[in-house]
């Protein structure tokens, strides 16, 4: 999503039940790992049910720069002929990376005790975002960051040349940060050790593992320790990407408001470490169910179904929750409007640091549609007005944000009156069959204003 060019707008109107199966695409987080662990192994690594979004397409484009051989065989079937550890070649041009904070951060680790210069950039959102979390332990391997004040993209990574292990406490519950950390420590002679105060999503260092890494990870008083033997070997793998649990929010959440709805959402990746947003709508009251749960390719998985939900109620959502539903807090909001009583996040810090300011840019357009928002610098408060009560009739900027954009089309679903976002095109970073998925189920999303 580079930001130029012509805003789409979309609309959504009212419509009737969404009905039928909602099959989303393969999960982000995965889909990133998968593209560069298969760069930094030896062998050819085939991945199927890649997220074909902008976000992993600008991290393919930045691995082939690396030097390693993607190969786009369609259908979601893609093969990476890595470069192995310490392989990496200096590009020859500027690393875009788009909209994408997990592309830049774990790209930018991965380079960093490797002896090669690189450049990065972004859309207008990215280079906005805070770079400083990843290169202040990126410099503890002896990496050198020179970007523009407060820590932002454009940025220059000069890698180590002779990198040491690092012992690091990550100070915000971050899985990128932690990602670029352990894959830095890939070519770092020695042990790294990585902590976590809080648990993150650990997608990295389940993969580490499948690919051949000596790591370990242990529940200690002082958090998650994560520890690894730098220098290995590293193995192609088959990866069978499961389908994103942070993509299914959307036409779960639908179905919850919109009357008389009934949907399936298959396969769903369901590692503890991400579900947070089903976990706290069951509490809501939900009609959410997990059916045919199984284990697929280490991952649990489970088949969702949503219905219609006139009773939910507004809850304390933990903050010890946050980090396992993080990008979910967007849509939570939109369903906690449906509510009765107040939905309360605490411990949520993080939101105002994503693609935008996400309570900032909710807690607007919430209220331009007619719904109650408190919020403060780490919490926030929505007013429930109860089934069928949501005015809606809003346009709202979607601030180069994907959750927003598609959180408030939701809310369009089952408001009185169509919401519209001024810009669409931002969706397509993470959930590119958005428009024809919702609208198969009987969604009615139209590209224009209402
Ligand atoms: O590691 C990842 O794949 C991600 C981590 C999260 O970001 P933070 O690490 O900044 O919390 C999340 O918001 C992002 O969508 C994906
Ligand atoms: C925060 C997100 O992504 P990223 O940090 O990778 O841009 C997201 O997808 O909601």
């Amino acid at each position: 999503m580079s930001g130029h060019g012509t805003p789409i707008p979309m609309t959504s109107r009212p419509c009737g039940p969404l009905k039928g199966s909602a099959h989303v695409p393969g999960d982000k987080s995965i889909s990133h790992r998968s593209l560069i662990l298969g760069a930094l192994s030896v062998g050819t690594t085939r991945v199927t049910g890649l997220l074909e979004g902008d976000d992993v397409l600008d991290t393919a484009r930045a691995m082939r720069a690396f030097g390693a051989t993607v190969t786009d065989h369609g259908d979601g079937n893609w093969s990476v002929q890595g470069v192995g550890v310490g392989g990496f070649a200096e590009p020859e041009n500027v690393i875009d990376c788009g909209n994408s904070g997990t592309g830049v951060r774990l790209i930018m680790g991965a380079m960093a005790t490797s002896p090669i210069t690189a450049t990065f950039t972004g859309d207008a959102s990215l280079n906005g975002r805070p770079m400083g979390r990843v290169t202040d332990p990126l410099a503890l391997f002896g990496a050198r960051a020179t970007g523009r004040a407060g820590g932002r993209l454009p940025m220059t990574i000069e890698g180590a040349r002779d990198p040491l292990p690092v012992h690091y406490t990550v100070p915000v519950p971050s899985a990128q940060v932690k990602s670029a950390v352990l894959l830095a420590a890939l070519n770092a002679p020695g042990e790294t050790v990585v902590i976590e105060k809080e648990a993150t999503r650990d997608h990295t260092e389940r993969m580490l593992a499948g690919f051949g890494a000596e790591i370990e990870v242990e529940d200690t008083d002082e958090g998650r320790v994560i520890t690894l033997q730098g220098q290995p070997e590293l193995t192609a793998q088959d990866i069978v990407v499961p389908r994103d649990p942070s993509s299914a929010a959307f036409p779960v959440c639908a179905a919850l408001i919109v009357p008389g709805s009934d949907v399936l959402v298959p396969g769903i990746g369901l590692n503890p470490t991400r579900a947070g947003l089903f976990t706290t709508l069951r509490e809501m009251g939900a009609d959410l169910t997990y059916e045919n749960e199984r284990i697929e390719g280490g991952e649990p998985v489970a088949d969702l179904r949503a219905r219609y939900s006139p009773d939910m109620q507004g809850i304390a959502v933990p903050p010890d929750r946050a980090a396992s539903m993080i990008d979910e807090y967007p849509v939570l909001s939109v369903v906690a409007s449906f509510a009765t009583g107040v939905t309360d996040m605490q411990g949520v810090k993080e939101l105002r640091v994503k693609e935008s300011d996400r309570i900032d840019a909710m807690a607007q357009g919430l209220r331009a549609c007619g719904v109650d928002v408190a919020e403060g610098d780490d919490w926030w408060q929505v007013t429930g007005l109860g089934a069928g009560n949501v005015p809606g009739g809003a346009t709202v900027a979607s601030r180069l944000d994907h959750r927003i954009a598609m959180a408030f089309m939701v809310m369009g679903m089952a408001a009185q009156k169509p919401v519209s976002v001024d810009d669409g095109r931002p969706i397509t970073t993470s959930f590119p069959i958005f428009e024809p998925l919702m609208a198969e189920l009987g969604a009615q999303l139209v590209r224009s204003n209402a």
